[in-house]
């Protein structure tokens, strides 16, 4: 064989055990339901599959028959994410060794619209915000304030709205309500304003917008390397340049409702809100400059809006999308708020005949409006809002740093560099943690044999996280949805509109990608 055959066929053997390495190595991680890509790692599955992320990790996790898998990023990155949605990994990760999972410093960097607001810190920081944060909303005041304010938007702008799309017999997109019911909600408790963001004509408002924009650009930086997205920061183009324009607005609007508190304050107009409770509250510590007051109070404040606006609308939207498929919940939820009128009457009456001996009966009809008194109780309303948000979780995913090196209880070895994904969207669809009827909207799961509130799902449910961090607002968001609940299924009939595509859609929180179009009538009960 001469020198040149000799090379030829060194290169043939050379390029046959590359294809041979491409192969193994293609196939091999194929095998394991998640495509792994020479060079690229599993990149090109995430990308082509970003548009339906949660259901692929779903079916990832389905087809492997476990609740844990690795995502690999490109040969020279150090992309590496661990993906769980084993109950035992999360509840270690966000319990057991909490101390060991920390948000870490790329969330930071992803989310530096919050600044140093609640969601966006750890340790000492984190501390000192999880502490105010808790004794502004801890107080019989303030949760008293959340059912008045929910009362008030339900009853003034909500069903007003419905009454004319009823009347005209147009449909509606209902998480366009659901999400304008959240946002004025939500301002009123913070800042003690009436946005009536949701009135009819659907008016435009800046801060909606901005915050709109915040979460489209902050998705954006999901998918892309860092380094890309700081470089486009950095140019000021494309998403990141409407993230610049968006801060600067929701900035200068919080400032400005900071600043008017303060002269309120001043003037001795008291006002129950959360900004207030803030600003006494630094007002005991002198060393801090006003300045300083300013910023922390701009990012509190800014983390209870996102906290409250984007969760609570998505938690209703999938909630109606759920009943109006399931006429038995349906009328399940319709005996129980009928139980609960009836005792109001009773109420109204005995002391109607105290006062008067006159007990008046109303022929006229009048939407009904339910009051917190009315919605103690409501066992089955209640689990049927846990199942609905078991399937469809506000915030379905969390994400958490490695500090240490450490083996999770499914045997998954975590290492520092790490990301590690907590998918609670895939949690409430895997058959082996809820059961061969997972999928199915079944709010009996949640009640026992004594038709109470059944404690033994909770172990395995995370739409309000668990742990240290778990979410301050689990209480007050039951009330502000059940008062919607309750004003829209007892005084109409909500018909998602025929052909209309209901899906997820790829977003920080769990929103439908083409609205829920949904006609109203009005019930006679
Ligand atoms: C259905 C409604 C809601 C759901 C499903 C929900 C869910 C969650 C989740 C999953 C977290 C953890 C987030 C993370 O670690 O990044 C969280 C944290 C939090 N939530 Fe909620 N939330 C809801 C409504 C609210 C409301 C209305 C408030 C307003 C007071 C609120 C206040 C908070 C706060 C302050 C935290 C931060 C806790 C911490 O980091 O220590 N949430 N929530």
């Amino acid at each position: 064989m001469d020198e040149f055959q000799s090379n030829f066929l060194s290169i043939i053997c050379l390029a046959f055990l590359c294809l041979l390495l491409l192969m193994s190595l293609y196939l091999k991680h194929h095998s394991q339901a998640i495509d792994y890509w020479l060079f690229l790692g599993s990149l090109p599955s995430l990308v082509w599959n970003s548009n339906r992320l949660f259901e692929w990790a779903t079916e990832v996790f389905s087809s492997l028959g476990r609740g844990s898998f690795i995502i690999d990023g490109p040969i020279f990155s150090k992309l590496r994410y661990l993906a769980t949605c084993h109950p035992n990994n999360i509840e270690y990760i966000l319990k057991t060794n909490f101390n060991n999972f920390p948000k870490g410093e790329d969330f930071r960097e992803v989310f530096d619209i919050l600044g140093d607001g609640i969601f966006n810190v750890d340790s000492d920081s984190w501390r000192v915000q999880r502490r105010m944060a808790h004794a502004g909303v801890s107080p019989v005041e303030f949760k008293t304030l959340v059912a008045n304010m929910s009362r008030k938007v339900v009853e003034e702008q909500l069903v007003p709205i419905l009454i004319h799309v009823a009347k005209k017999g147009s449909s509606i997109d209902l998480q366009e309500v659901c999400l304008r019911f959240a946002f004025d909600s939500s301002i009123s408790v913070i800042f003690g304003r009436h946005e009536r963001y949701l009135s009819l004509g659907l008016p435009s408002n800046e801060l909606a917008k901005a915050a709109d924009e915040v979460q489209e650009a902050i998705l954006y930086r999901h998918t892309m390397p860092i380094f890309l997205w700081k470089t486009l920061r950095w140019l000021g183009v494309g998403r990141e340049r409407n993230l610049f324009e968006a801060h600067k607005k929701i900035d200068s609007i919080f400032q400005e409702y900071i600043s008017q508190k303060r002269e309120d304050l001043v003037k001795g107009v008291k006002t129950v809100d959360l900004l207030s409770s803030y600003i006494n509250a630094l007002e005991d510590d002198k060393s801090v400059s006003l300045a300083k007051n300013d910023k922390f109070l701009r990012d509190a404040m800014f983390s209870f809006f996102i906290a409250g606006r984007d969760t609570i609308a998505s938690g209703l939207s999938w909630f109606f999308w759920l009943v109006s498929k399931s006429p038995s919940v349906e009328m399940k939820i319709l005996e129980e708020l009928k139980l609960a009128v009836l005792s109001r009457k009773k109420r109204d009456d005995e002391a109607k005949c105290k006062n008067d001996g006159a007990v008046t009966r109303e022929t006229e009809w009048r939407p009904l409006i339910f009051d917190s008194d009315d919605l103690k109780g409501l066992v089955y309303m209640h689990a049927a809002l846990c199942e609905s948000l078991r399937l469809y979780p506000p915030v379905p995913l969390n994400s958490k740093s490695v500090l240490k090196e450490d083996v999770l209880p499914d045997g998954t070895l975590v290492k520092p560099g790490m990301q590690i994904i907590l998918s609670f969207y895939s949690v409430g669809r895997m058959p082996w943690i809820w059961g061969e009827d997972c999928l199915e909207f079944k709010p009996e799961r949640w009640i026992d044999d004594d038709g109470k509130l059944s404690f033994e799902p909770m172990s395995k449910f995370f739409a309000f996280n668990a742990g240290p961090r778990s979410c301050l607002g689990k209480d007050i968001s039951f009330t502000q949805m059940k008062s919607v609940v309750a004003a829209v299924l007892f005084n109409f009939h909500v018909e998602v509109v025929e052909g209309h595509l209901v899906c997820p859609k790829p977003f920080i929180n769990l929103h439908m990608k083409n609205g829920l179009k949904v006609n109203i009538k009005r019930r006679a009960i």
